[in-house]
């Protein structure tokens, strides 16, 4: 991957249109560099989620430009024309929620992306139990989701989504049902596989216990992004600002 990471220009989405019209999106400017963790913070309603939908790929932005490394993904219209491969091959998703496969073991959760694109069952396995090893859960590799803690789901779930090692991770809210040691585990381990794969992760959240540990972070007012440098203030200015 280039040393773009993501990058999105005067980025537009409208729902609906005439009288049931809603600006979601009103231009908003963004840009992650590879190795790097942001924040994505704003209201209720502010268009954080239709903002990490549009760069995902799952629903198509108005107008504006969205970059992941060197390839255009969007400019007007969408530049790439298979947008389940982008979605496969180039974004990782973590959710609050695990959604775990409750049938498949911890293995099988984070093997099945690559098995089900065609890679020998073998090296996708492999892969995952690297993956599951680095996380720190290798030794829950045979257990089933239902046997596993909040946390330890939530790190399979991170582990699924780096198996494709895709250059961009998008979190919803992955923090919230997690206690504050695990909140802040959780984001260790991100702000490490950043570093290690050199992958660019946009964090959505509202969890006041890991806004503090963005070095940047994004505010979503009114359909636009307004930048804040989260470093050199205490916790609690940040805090401060960010919950006014
Ligand atoms: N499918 C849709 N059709 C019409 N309007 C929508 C649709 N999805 C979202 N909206 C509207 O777009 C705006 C932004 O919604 P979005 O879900 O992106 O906000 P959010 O910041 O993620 O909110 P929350 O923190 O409550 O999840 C809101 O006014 C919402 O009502």
């Amino acid at each position: 991957m280039s040393l773009q990471g993501i990058v999105i220009e005067g980025l537009k989405k409208q729902y609906g249109s005439g009288e049931t019209l809603v600006d979601a999106l009103k231009g908003v400017d963004m840009q992650v560099a590879p190795g790097e963790v942001v924040g994505l913070i704003g209201p209720s309603g502010s268009g954080k989620s239709t903002l990490l939908k549009c760069l995902g790929a799952v629903i198509e932005p108005s107008s504006g430009r969205m970059t992941l490394g060197d390839l255009v993904i969007f400019d007007g219209q969408w530049k790439i024309p298979d947008l389940r491969a982008l979605r496969r091959d180039k974004i990782g998703f973590v959710f609050q929620a695990p959604y775990l496969i409750p049938f498949l073991d911890v293995t099988d959760n984070v093997a099945l992306l690559p098995m089900l694109a065609g890679e020998r069952n073998s090296e996708a396995r492999s892969r995952a139990m690297e993956l599951l090893e680095a996380l720190d859960i290798g030794h829950r590799s045979k257990a089933m989701p239902s046997q596993l803690s909040g946390g330890e789901q939530q790190r399979v779930a991170i582990a699924r989504a780096l198996i494709n090692r895709p250059p961009v991770i998008l979190a919803d809210e992955p923090t919230a049902p997690l206690d504050s040691h695990r909140a802040l585990a959780v984001i260790g381990i991100l702000n490490e596989m950043a570093r290690q794969y050199e992958t660019a992760i946009i964090i959505v959240t509202h969890d006041e216990k890991i806004i503090p540990t963005f070095k940047r972070i994004y505010q979503i007012r009114d359909g636009r992004t307004h930048e804040e440098v989260g470093e050199g203030k205490s916790p609690s200015e940040q805090l401060k600002t960010y919950l006014e």
